[in-house]
């Protein structure tokens, strides 16, 4: 019986591993053709040395977060053990020399073959025989043979199909100390080869979410290197609330009752004298007669309900202008007034032209790497008319105080930020700012996430409510608030500023984000 143990098939073609089980991924080689990750398994003390082992990407199809963790810290992980490789050399000495240099283990005799000159660059060959650190019989070693050792201090078996690591106890079980891996050999071999099967294999996973995207098609485009978005991500197509978050009862979702039943798409709520839906929207003040005229002043200067009153109504008709139909009209298009939809508690039926972005996308969309610095960015495949809605942000609505705690939590100002407030009736409704919500698209949401600032932008965010009652929790939608190009990125303005707002230059330019949007009239600063 080997003191390691065997990993036993089971008669399972593929074993897995789970997500749950693993710390991370901490390096990477490849062997017999094959290219291998270290894992770093979970251990409920953290004061143990964990187990580590390798596997390849078959084994850890389940784990594919993971391995695009350690492939987007790559850069930094060569930089910092670079540096600390040098400095470590520097201070050898035989009165200074580590522990492992005076008691090599069998894993230390194996890794301390001579490396590889350690290059900056990932060269995208892939060669076996070209790394340093050379083993046989994966998984299947044992300690009487030092060259075939692929677990350190622990062991691993399969259960239903999955692979498990168990600390090891057996003296037989190479120990590694955790706090020196990868070790420089491990490092000068991951450096020698690209993990190009790991990207293609992100990259289809992050292909079949896409593809279950329901509503138009979202394409994903890279011309710039083998990356793929974040798979830690959940394309959702409502809200998911979260603890603390409450959303008006359904039951105070007050649908239009005097508006005619079913009229739908060809004659219906845009009469909006009577629309109770349309309550709150801006008075046409155009198409008031003298009564109404009078009415108005006295409703604006006492306060009261302006139903009876014509509103502006938010959408093209069909029968206005055919080649606008749905698209927002210029009033709405210009101004920051909210937009109210009708719902599912209104009597017009589900036709109803006051309905539109509850609807959800109507255009195809496409992920694009931009290759200047701001990540991923969004576009349409196809021409879109001045006012013509795109989509809607989606996201985790959290709590102020959860934004504020997500946001300190990285201390990384560079990070990208998907957090979105939900303040539009903040000053009208006297909220308190611990009483704002906020939306945070970086772990779920949809293809908005992607859309990036522009101080010169081609789209506009509106606010849509379907519950005239609910001032906390609305929709975000992005309209087109000018004719856009297909294949044009969309962009808008992150805030929301009107070309003479006055620009103001960060107190602490170091702890600004410059904007790399290249508009002429560029404010240069993303947030101050
Ligand atoms: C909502 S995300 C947009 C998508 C993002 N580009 C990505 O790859 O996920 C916002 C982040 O994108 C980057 N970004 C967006 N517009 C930018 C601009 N004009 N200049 C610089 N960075 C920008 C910033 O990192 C910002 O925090």
């Amino acid at each position: 019986m080997p003191s390691m143990v065997v990993i036993p098939s089971n008669g399972q073609p593929t074993r897995r591993i789970r997500i749950d089980r693993v710390d991370s991924i901490v390096c990477h080689r490849v062997k017999n053709q094959e290219e291998q990750y270290l894992v770093r398994w979970e251990t409920t003390s953290r004061s143990q040395n964990p187990p580590l082992s390798w596997h390849n990407l078959k084994e850890l199809s389940r784990c594919l977060e993971l391995v695009q963790d350690y492939i987007d810290a790559l850069d930094k992980l060569f930089e910092k053990n670079y540096i600390s490789s040098h400095l470590l050399k520097k201070r050898k000495s035989p009165d200074t020399a580590d522990e492992h240099e005076r008691r090599p283990s069998p894993i230390d005799r194996h890794f301390h073959q001579p490396s590889r000159t350690p290059s900056t660059e990932r060269s995208p060959s892939v060669s076996s025989s070209s790394l340093s650190v050379t083993t046989h019989n994966r998984l299947a070693a044992t300690a009487s043979s030092p060259e075939a050792v692929d677990i350190y201090n622990g062991v691993l078996d399969t259960e239903d199909g999955f692979i498990f690591a168990r600390c090891a106890s057996s003296p037989g079980i190479p120990q590694i100390d955790v706090s020196k891996v990868p070790t420089i050999d491990m490092l000068a071999a991951a450096r020698g080869v690209m993990p190009k099967n790991a990207e293609l294999m992100i990259r289809a996973q992050y292909l079949r979410q896409l593809a279950r995207v329901p509503g138009k098609k979202i394409h994903l485009i890279n011309t710039h290197d083998a990356s793929s978005p974040s798979l830690r991500f959940r394309y959702i197509n409502d809200y998911v609330l979260r603890e603390g978050v409450y959303k008006a009862d359904p039951a105070t979702q007050m649908g239009c009752q005097q508006c005619s039943p079913r009229m739908g798409r060809d004659i219906g709520c845009e009469y909006t004298k009577k629309c109770d839906c349309l309550e709150y929207a801006a008075v046409n003040e155009n198409s008031l007669d003298e009564n109404q005229k009078m009415l108005y002043e006295k409703i604006r200067a006492e306060g009261g309900s302006t139903i009876g009153l014509p509103k502006k109504f938010p959408y093209f008709t069909e029968g206005s202008k055919m080649q606008r139909a749905g698209c927002l009209v210029p009033f709405y298009l210009n101004s920051r007034r909210p937009i109210y939809e009708c719902n599912d508690n209104c009597r017009c039926g589900p036709n109803c032209r006051n309905k539109n972005v509850q609807f959800g996308r109507t255009v195809e969309l496409e992920i694009f790497k931009t290759g200047t610095h701001r990540g991923w960015g969004l576009r349409c495949r196809e021409n879109l008319a001045e006012g013509q809605f795109i989509d809607t942000y989606r996201g985790e609505i959290i709590t102020d105080m959860e934004a504020t705690r997500r946001e300190e939590s990285s201390n990384d100002k560079s990070k990208a930020s998907y957090l979105y407030s939900l303040d539009k009736f903040a000053e009208s409704e006297n909220l308190a700012q611990e009483d704002i919500y906020v939306v945070d698209g970086e772990f779920m949401g949809g293809p908005t996430k992607f859309m990036n600032h522009s101080c010169e932008p081609n789209c506009r965010q509106y606010t849509v409510s379907y519950n005239k009652h609910d001032c906390r929790v609305y929709d975000i939608a992005f309209f087109a608030c000018r004719e856009i190009r297909a294949g044009e990125e969309l962009t808008f303005d992150y805030l929301d500023k009107e070309e003479e707002d006055e620009i103001e230059e960060p107190e602490d330019k170091a702890e600004a984000v410059p904007c790399l949007c290249g508009a002429e009239k560029c404010r240069k600063w993303l947030w101050t």
